[in-house]
């Protein structure tokens, strides 16, 4: 069933938690991380050593891939693992109300796979996006894991090679209409664990706080200039039984075309996700089964994209 055009048009801006990673008053970012995570699982992230320069580098590669001709970037076409070139429609993230026909579905390129050493201290030398994740991961953690539990996330299996992927993307001037299924990028909540997102100037991300709200109230979130839109997935959610919140979150189209750079950060493969000790008491028992954490994602990922074998039917037919 497709939604209704006016939850588009009524759409406000949210008020989100800005976070400011060289605030040394760590209890009190703290404060605020937690507030973030168990109200809408989306904050801001300023401060956080990635030099403008470096991310403004990023959008021009982006730009530049993205203007090449499909047959051209059809060259890097992702494989299995979904590394590599994500044409349009590939992706349908809601299935229920995104209409797969139509032009303005996220583009989208998954260049980099990069594995990081997880650490709970945070290390000068590392570079841009591995910096996010130490001090928002630890951050996290000290909000969360309370004595006895403070060296929970040790375990080499759970952290130990996160597997991190940068996605570059790029939505077309489109204007979306929400009441025809047509989205820059339909409703989802992420899959994983820790999402770091860099916008351009162009506003289209909105959440939605109740997913289970009729109408849903959708909320835009701003560009921010300069800082990290950060948002919780839901293997997140089911690690801390649905204490922090991953939100449901979409991208709206306004006839300008928009670029924006994902850096998604999930556990190790074989890290087990399985409620923390922290989370659940005898009144307060496991929502979630336990999962491993290659198995849930591949899961989602065959459940909301397409089967490659299509792109070589489409060939043998002259489609692509
Ligand atoms: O481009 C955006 O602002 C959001 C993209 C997104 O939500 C995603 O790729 O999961
Ligand atoms: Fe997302």
């Amino acid at each position: 069933m497709a939604a209704t055009t006016s939850d588009a048009a009524a759409a406000r801006t949210t008020a989100l938690k800005c976070i400011s990673l060289l605030n040394p008053d760590i209890q009190k970012s703290c404060f605020l991380l937690k507030q973030a995570c168990q109200d809408s699982g989306f904050f801001f992230v300023v401060d956080h050593g990635i030099s403008q320069d470096l991310t403004d580098e990023v959008f021009f590669q982006s730009k530049m891939f993205f203007g090449l001709p499909l047959q051209e970037k059809m060259k890097l076409l992702r494989n299995k693992k979904h590394r590599g070139y994500t044409p349009k429609l590939d992706e349908l993230l809601d299935p229920e109300n995104q209409v797969i026909t139509k032009k303005d579905i996220t583009l989208e390129l998954r260049y980099l796979r990069m594995i990081i050493k997880q650490t709970n201290l945070f290390m000068g030398q590392i570079s841009g996006p591995q910096k996010m994740f130490y001090l928002g991961g630890g951050m996290l953690w000290r909000s969360t894991i309370e004595k006895p539990y403070a060296d929970f996330f040790d375990k080499k299996e759970m952290l130990d090679e996160p597997i991190a992927t940068l996605r570059l993307l790029h939505y077309e001037d489109k204007v979306s209409d929400p009441a025809m299924g047509i989205y820059g990028c339909g409703a989802h909540s992420d899959f994983g664990f820790l999402t770091l997102l860099a916008t351009d100037d162009v506003m289209g991300l909105q959440i939605c706080k109740d997913k289970d709200a009729r109408p849903r109230i959708w909320e835009y979130v701003p560009p921010l200039k300069g800082a990290f839109v950060v948002n919780l997935g839901d293997m997140l959610e089911r690690w801390s039984n649905g204490v922090f919140r991953s939100t449901l979150h979409r991208v709206i189209g306004h006839g300008q075309e928009r670029y924006s750079i994902v850096y998604f950060v999930e556990p190790s493969h074989e890290c087990i996700v399985e409620c923390l000790p922290s989370c659940t008491s005898e009144v307060n028992p496991p929502k979630y089964s336990p999962i491993i954490c290659s198995t849930y994602l591949s899961q989602r990922y065959r459940e909301t994209h397409l089967y490659l074998d299509s792109y070589h039917r489409n060939e043998a037919r002259g489609k692509v």
